[in-house]
This record gives C-alpha cells, structure tokens and sequence, in this order.
C-alpha cells in the first residue's frame, strides 16, 4: 500500500541537465514546465515569448475560461501565477535556472478571461545569485495596466531538486522514527 510519503518520494520522471538548461518550448517559445510538457502548452495561458534586444521580455498571454473567479474575470491566483511564470522566465531567457524566492503582486483591475493580454518582464538589478524583477499586465488593445509584480528570483543548480527530494525523504525518515 502507498502512503502520502511515498507518492511524494516518487519523481515522475527524471531529467536531464538540458531540460532545465534548454526545456521544450512551444511554436510561440514558450517554454514549458513539468505538467505542461505532458500537455505540450502552457496550461496558464501564456502562448508567445520573447526576448528583445535591449533584455526585455514580452509575453502573449489569455486567461483560460477554467481560470475565471468573479464574473468574466479572473482568479487573482492565476493572475499571480502567471506573473510568477513570466516573470521567472527572464532567467530563463538568459540561460539561467532560477527559482522564486519572494513575489509581490497588485492587482491594478480586474483581468478580463479569454482577452489577448501583454506581460512586460524586466531586471531591476543582479546582486549575488539574486535576480530583482519587474514585471506588469496590460490589456490589449492599448495598454491599460491590470496588474504589477516584482521579486526575487535565486539561481541554482540542477542538483536543486534532487536535494529537494533527498530533504524530503529526510523529513519522511524523522516523521517516522518520531512515530
Ligand atoms: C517555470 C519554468 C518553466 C520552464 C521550465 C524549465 C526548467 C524547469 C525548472 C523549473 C523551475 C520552476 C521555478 C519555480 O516554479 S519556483 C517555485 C517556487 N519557489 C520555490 O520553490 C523556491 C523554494 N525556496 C527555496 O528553494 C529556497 O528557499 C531558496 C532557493 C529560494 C533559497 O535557498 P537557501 O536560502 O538555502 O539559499 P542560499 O542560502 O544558498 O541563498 C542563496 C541566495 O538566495 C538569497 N535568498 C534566499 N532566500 C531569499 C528570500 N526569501 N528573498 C531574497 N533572497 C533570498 C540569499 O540571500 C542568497 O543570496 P546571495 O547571497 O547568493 O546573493
């Protein structure tokens, strides 16, 4: 019989140093994370990704219809996390495995589902392994803002998660031995 600890214990799959470094992208660029490359789209709603020349990220996004909260609207947890995954990307872009450590979030107005939406991401700074990033939300067509976001997001290596999992059988282990 399996336990709750043993489900989490279990790594669905492994990867490889390339999926953090170059993960599956799709035609629009997106590049996708654990669940989604089995769904081979982002199932956030972000549809297009780029990087321009002067660093700037831009994103194509639309709220799924599965995401609303209020009428027409969205959830504002989808709107914090697609703020996250777009604002997370910009490491990505450049190479760079990171991941969120802090996120703050206003939400400016409500965000329409199934409209043609913009995310802007940009780096306010680097220090250490740190990444300061900006990012806002804006309607489509023109360019109401909906919602900002900025954080810090913390580099790492690809043993990040397999120390995860090694961490989470330690806690599995005590759980146990501490009845
Ligand atoms: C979404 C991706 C899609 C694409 C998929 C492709 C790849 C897929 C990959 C998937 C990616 C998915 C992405 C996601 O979904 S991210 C998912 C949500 N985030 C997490 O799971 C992170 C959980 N937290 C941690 O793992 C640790 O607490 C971290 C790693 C953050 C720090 O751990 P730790 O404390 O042990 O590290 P350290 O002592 O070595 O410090 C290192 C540096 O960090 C600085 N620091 C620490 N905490 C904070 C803080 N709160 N504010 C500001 N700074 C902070 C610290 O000052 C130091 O700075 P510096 O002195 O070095 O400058």
């Amino acid at each position: 019989m399996s336990t709750s600890g043993d489900r989490a214990r279990t790594p669905n799959r492994r990867w490889a140093g390339s999926d953090f470094q170059d993960p599956p992208r799709t035609a629009g660029g997106v590049a996708l994370c654990g669940a989604c490359r089995a769904a081979s789209a982002c199932r956030l709603g972000v549809e297009r990704e780029r990087l321009d020349e002067a660093g700037t990220a831009w994103f194509d996004v639309s709220c799924p219809h599965e995401q609303e909260g209020g009428p027409n609207v969205a959830h504002g947890g989808w709107t914090a996390s697609v703020l996250d995954e777009c604002l997370g990307h910009v490491p990505l872009l450049n190479s760079t495995l990171s991941v969120t450590a802090e996120l703050s979030v206003s939400f400016v107005k409500p965000v329409p589902v199934g409209r043609p939406l913009r995310v802007r991401a940009w780096v306010e700074k680097r220090e250490g392994s740190r990444w300061y990033i900006s990012g806002e939300m804006t309607l489509l067509p023109g360019r109401a803002v909906l919602a900002r976001a900025s954080g810090i997001w913390v580099t790492r290596d690809t043993g990040h998660f397999d120390r995860h999992e090694r961490w989470l059988a330690e806690q599995d282990a005590s759980a146990t031995s501490s009845g």
